[in-house]
C-alpha cells in the first residue's frame, strides 16, 4: 500500500527510544508524524504470540482510535541459547517500572548457568502500517551479533549496553546513532517499509 500524498502518520509507540530513532528514519521523507502518547492514544495489551501480532494490535488500535494511518513496532532481543527469550516479552523483562538493567542481568544469570559466554543473539523489528479503516501490512527487519557483559555506553535505549553486532567491537549503546540506523534490525524493516509505502 503506498500513504497518500499529504496523509499524516501516528507513531503508534510509547517508547521514547524507539519514537526518536523512528522520527529520525522517517525524517528524509517529510511527513507529518504525530506520537500516540501526544493523541492520548492508550497503550493496548500485546496479547499476539509473534512480533507481526502484536505489531498489527498496536497498529490498528492507534489507527482506529486517531482514525489516520497508524505506524506501529514491535520489536525484541531474542538469544539463541535461551531459545528465542525475551524475544516478544523483552518489555515485560523489564518489569512495570521498565527497568533494563534487571532484564539485562537475568539474561547474564541465565546464560551463566548454562555457561555460555558471547551468546549469539539478534534483535528483531516487525513494523506495521494500518490505514485509517484498519487494513494492515508488515516490514520485518534482524540484526545479527552476540552479547556481552557487563554493559557499556548510554547511548540507545533497552538491550542495546549489551549487544554487539557482527563486525563490530562496541555495543549498540556506545556507537554513533547514525551507525545503528545504518544496520539495525529496525532501519532494516524500515527500509521494506519505506519502498513499499513511501517510494
Ligand atoms: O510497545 P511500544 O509502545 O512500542 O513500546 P515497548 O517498549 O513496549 O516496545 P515492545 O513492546 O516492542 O518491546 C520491545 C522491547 O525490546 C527492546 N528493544 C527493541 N528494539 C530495541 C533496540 O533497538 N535497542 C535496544 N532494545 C530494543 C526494548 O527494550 C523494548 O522495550
Ligand atoms: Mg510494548
Amino acid at each position: 500500500m503506498k500513504l497518500p500524498e499529504g496523509a499524516s502518520l501516528v507513531v503508534a509507540s510509547h517508547n521514547a527510544g524507539k519514537v526518536r530513532e523512528i522520527l529520525a528514519l522517517l525524517a528524509p521523507f517529510g511527513i507529518a508524524v504525530k506520537g500516540a502518547g501526544e493523541l492520548g492514544l492508550p497503550e493496548p495489551e500485546e496479547t499476539g504470540l509473534t512480533f507481526a501480532e502484536n505489531a498489527i494490535l498496536k497498529a490498528r488500535a492507534s489507527a482506529l482510535g486517531a482514525k489516520m494511518y497508524a505506524l506501529a513496532d514491535d520489536s525484541g532481543l531474542a538469544v539463541e541459547a535461551l531459545n528465542g527469550d525475551p524475544g516478544i516479552y523483552s518489555a515485560r523483562w523489564a518489569g512495570p517500572t521498565k527497568d533494563f538493567s534487571i532484564a539485562m542481568g537475568k539474561i547474564e544469570s541465565l546464560l551463566a548457568e548454562k555457561g555460555v559466554a558471547k551468546a549469539r543473539a539478534k534483535f528483531v523489528c516487525c513494523l506495521a502500517l494500518s490505514t485509517p479503516e484498519g487494513e494492515v501490512e508488515t516490514f520485518q527487519g534482524e540484526v545479527h551479533g552476540h552479547l556481552e557483559f557487563p554493559p557499556r555506553g548510554t547511548r540507545g535505549f533497552g538491550y542495546d549496553p549489551i549487544f554487539v553486532a557482527d563486525w563490530m567491537s562496541e555495543t549498540f549503546a556506545e556507537i554513533d546513532p547514525a551507525q545503528k540506523h545504518a544496520i539495525s534490525h529496525r532501519a532494516k524493516a524500515f527500509e521494506l517499509f519505506s519502498k513499499a509505502v513511501l517510494g
